[in-house]
């Protein structure tokens, strides 16, 4: 791997029953970077993921996570590299409080047994209420999760994911559904994270990527159609005719 590189992927490609979902894609993401990934549906975004995280075995090509190579690991194992995703739809546990959602996905913690009979640690409840504040959720701690609103059960796991103190996260269409409000503090809470962690971000809201700041990486057909900053991508003729004109 070239030295300033985290993630890197290289001629990769992927058939599914004859069809390329993904074909020769390059792309590399540079430590400490956060970047937003475009395109029309069906460019290949959610597999590029998929096979980021294990999900999906490509065909052809490399993918480097530091000096692993990802090809070769399954699931689990790329998550305990430092890997976090968030997927669309959230799934946190209803019936649990916000806290508790939080105290269970903590890194190297006790068991869901433990959870429920052993009292939270200083230094769990130090984790915890940086969490709590980081995803704009503190006045929300004691309430059950089910409560929450769409945009609010997003973050918090946003926050689970950063319980496993992930590396880098990969955050599928994080704003799909959410008011505006909340679309503008979520792309602030990325900003946040991103101070620490890398990021990449799948998202059709261009509003919210505009806000990210972040150089866009356009795929198209499964491969990088265009790659920059944001005006210098939706200027693009090709661009405009794949995606932003239709
Ligand atoms: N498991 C699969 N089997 C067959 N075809 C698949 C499979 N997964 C994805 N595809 C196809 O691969 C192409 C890329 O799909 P993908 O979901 O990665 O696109 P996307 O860019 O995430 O789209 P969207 O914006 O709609 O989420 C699509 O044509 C899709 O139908």
């Amino acid at each position: 791997m070239s030295t300033g590189t985290l993630l890197e992927l290289s001629h990769v490609s992927v058939t599914f029953d004859g069809f390329r979902a993904i074909n020769d894609l390059s792309l590399s993401l540079a430590p400490g970077e956060m970047r937003a990934i475009v395109g029309p549906n069906g460019a290949g975004k959610t597999t590029m993921m998929d096979i980021i995280t294990g999900k999906t075995r490509p065909d052809a090509g490399v993918v480097r996570f530091r000096e692993h190579d990802l090809t070769k690991l399954d699931e689990p194992a790329i998550a305990r590299m430092g890997i976090g995703r968030k997927f669309q739809k959230p799934t946190v546990f209803e019936e649990l409080t916000v806290r508790d959602n939080l105290l269970l996905s903590l890194k190297g913690l006790r068991s869901p047994f433990a959870l429920l009979f052993a009292k939270e640690t200083a230094e769990e409840k130090a984790r915890i209420d940086g969490l709590l504040g980081t995803i704009r959720l503190g006045r929300e701690a004691t309430r059950q999760a089910g409560g929450l609103s769409h945009g609010q059960k997003q973050w918090l796991e946003i926050g689970m994911l950063l319980g496993q103190e992930p590396d880098l996260l990969l955050v599928d269409e994080p704003v799909a559904g959410m008011t505006d409000a909340e679309t503008m503090e979520t792309a602030d809470l990325l900003r946040e994270i991103n101070r620490t962690r890398s990021v990449v971000v799948v998202e059709h809201d261009m509003e919210f990527v505009r806000a990210l700041d972040v150089k866009v990486t356009v795929l198209h057909e499964g491969s990088v159609l265009a790659e920059g900053e944001l005006d210098q991508v939706s200027n693009d003729p090709r661009v405009i005719e794949v995606y932003l004109g239709r």
